[in-house]
Parts: C-alpha cells; sequence; structure tokens
C-alpha cells in the first residue's frame, strides 16, 4: 500500500459523506439553491486565497528542486485557473471580487485555513503536502462521482462549469503529481510519521466535510 492509499483508507468514512452531502447532491442534480452556491463561492474564493499562501510556505520552505516547482506552479494554478471558476461565477452572480475579499470569512473557513496555515509554518515538506492532498484529492473524487452518477452534470447550464473544473484533465495530473510527491517524502517514514501524517491528512478531511455543512447551512 502506497502511503497516499493508506491516508484514504484511514479516512473513507469521512470521504463517504462528501458524496451523499445535499450540498453536493444537490449539485449533481442541478437542484441546489444559487444563494447557497453564492455563499459558497465567496467563501470559497476566501479560501482559496489562504490555501495558495500554504503553497507559498511551502516554496520558502523547499528542500528540494522538484518540490518547490510543484508548489510554485500550484501557486500560479491556483490564482489563475482554479479562481478564474470562481470569477466566471461570481461575474454570473453578480458579485465583484472586491466584495468577496471583503466579506468575513465564516468560522469553519477560517479554522480550517489557520490549521492548514499552522501546519506550512510548523512542519516538513511532507506534512504540507498532507495538508493540501485531502483538497485537492476530494473535489477530484466528488466531481468524478457526480458525473458517474449524472452523466450530463458537467453540461448543465449553471453548475455544469463547476463540475468540469474538477474533472478536468489538468486538475487530475495536478493532483497525480501531488500524490507522487507525498509518496516520495514519506517513502521512509516509520509508523509513528505516517500515523502523524494520517492525523493531519484526516483533519483536513473532517473539514472538508464542515465546509459542506458550513455552505448547506450559509453559516456566519
Ligand atoms: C474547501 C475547498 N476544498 C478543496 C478545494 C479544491 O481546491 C476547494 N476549492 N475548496
Amino acid at each position: 500500500m502506497t502511503v497516499t492509499e493508506r491516508l484514504l483508507k484511514d479516512t473513507e468514512s469521512i470521504w463517504a459523506e462528501y458524496h451523499q452531502h445535499p450540498f453536493v447532491q444537490g449539485i449533481a442534480d442541478g437542484t441546489l439553491d444559487k444563494e447557497k452556491f453564492k455563499y459558497y463561492m465567496i467563501q470559497d474564493y476566501l479560501y482559496l486565497l489562504d490555501y495558495t499562501k500554504v503553497f507559498a510556505i511551502g516554496v520558502a520552505k523547499a528542500k528540494d528542486m522538484e518540490f518547490m516547482k510543484r508548489f510554485a506552479n500550484s501557486t500560479h494554478a491556483i490564482l489563475d485557473g482554479e479562481m478564474d471558476i470562481h470569477r466566471s461565477y461570481m461575474a454570473r452572480l453578480g458579485i465583484t471580487p472586491e466584495e468577496a475579499e471583503h466579506t468575513k470569512q465564516a468560522l469553519d473557513n477560517l479554522s480550517y485555513t489557520s490549521y492548514m496555515l499552522r501546519v506550512a509554518y510548523e512542519e516538513g515538506q511532507a506534512e504540507v503536502a498532507a495538508s493540501i492532498l485531502s483538497c485537492a484529492l476530494s473535489y477530484e473524487a466528488i466531481a468524478r462521482q457526480i458525473v458517474a452518477e449524472h452523466p450530463e452534470a458537467d453540461k448543465h447550464p449553471f453548475y455544469g462549469e463547476w463540475v468540469s473544473g474538477y474533472v478536468s484533465d489538468s486538475y487530475h495530473e495536478e493532483n497525480e503529481s501531488l500524490v507522487v510527491l507525498v509518496d516520495r517524502l514519506a517513502a521512509d517514514y516509520n509508523e509513528a510519521q505516517l500515523a502523524h501524517l494520517s492525523e493531519i491528512f484526516t483533519a483536513c478531511s473532517r473539514y472538508e466535510k464542515a465546509f459542506w455543512d458550513m455552505a448547506w447551512e450559509m453559516r456566519k
């Protein structure tokens, strides 16, 4: 079993909840209330700004060129790739990026990014990469399951753009390289170190679930 396979196995039950989540199901069948999606988009826009900083701290801590390049490329891929989806939806929903940036981060969102930033400031390369992994991989898994169950979901006039962004080949390739990186960095880890990686990955997986709950309830 690779390190990533172990992390995924340890969090199986949490990941199963993503697929059942009413917010995810609403994107899948196109019935999600647009007000909830608008709330989510603004919160996720704020989330991604902090998430980019986690990669940037990773760049500053890099001990090898592959890690440095991978993380530096990600800062660009998020700011000018993934966030294009957000800017496009925000334009459709009549929100400017400035308005989004002036919105307060909801507590679940703030807790999640504060945790990742703490890992980034305090820990090593593999641990930073593990804190990012559940975010990156869960969105691909969610979008792929949506398309498997609702083959037209990526063509939905409103939610299709979100779905197609996360089932795209470019998103998959980014994720694959992250998996290879984590597996390499932790290849020589002992059980205690692996258990600690799993603790980080599990916390982030729980935060992902909390983020969907927060969006569904439009928490302040
Ligand atoms: C909360 C959250 N998790 C993961 C992703 C995927 O990058 C995202 N955009 N937002």
